[in-house]
């Protein structure tokens, strides 16, 4: 929240600090963002490896980034719908399935992108 007595420097240095410790609690709290944290590290290694190229590299961190932007925005729609309706309701389940889609099509779209790059990289290795 706005504290009204935060010169504009001190309210955006207040915000990046919120920010850095959401950050940290989706590295050290969530297993989602974890788990795709893990495939980013691999897919940084794979690239060291093959030696892509600058471009390859660019398209490979916006893939990564686009996967744990949309699961850390699906892990907070959860935290939401658990915070306002801990117990069963259909729609609930209905919003967490639609946000969860998030994820996943950033997923599916960065398993395209790293074929792209990679599979006529493996190819030349046979
Ligand atoms: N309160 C609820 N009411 C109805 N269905 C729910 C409810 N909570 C979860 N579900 C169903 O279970 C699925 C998984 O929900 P959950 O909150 O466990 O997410 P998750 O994908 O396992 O998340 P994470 O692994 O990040 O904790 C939802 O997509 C939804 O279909």
């Amino acid at each position: 929240m706005k504290n009204p007595n935060d010169s504009f420097l001190r309210g955006r240095i207040r915000s990046v600090k919120f920010a850095i410790r959401g950050m940290w609690l989706l590295i050290t709290t969530e297993d989602s963002i974890k788990a795709q944290l893990f495939f980013g590290v691999v897919a940084t290694i794979l690239g060291f490896y093959f030696e892509i190229s600058n471009i390859e590299w660019m398209v490979q961190f916006l893939a990564i980034g686009m996967v744990l932007v949309a699961e850390a925005l699906n892990t907070a729609i959860e935290k939401v719908a658990d915070f306002i309706h801990p117990d069963y309701h259909k729609k609930i389940g209905f919003i967490k399935d639609i946000a969860a889609g998030a994820p996943s099509f950033a997923a599916f779209i960065s398993l395209i992108i790293a074929g792209f790059i990679y599979i006529p990289k493996i190819n030349l290795l046979f």
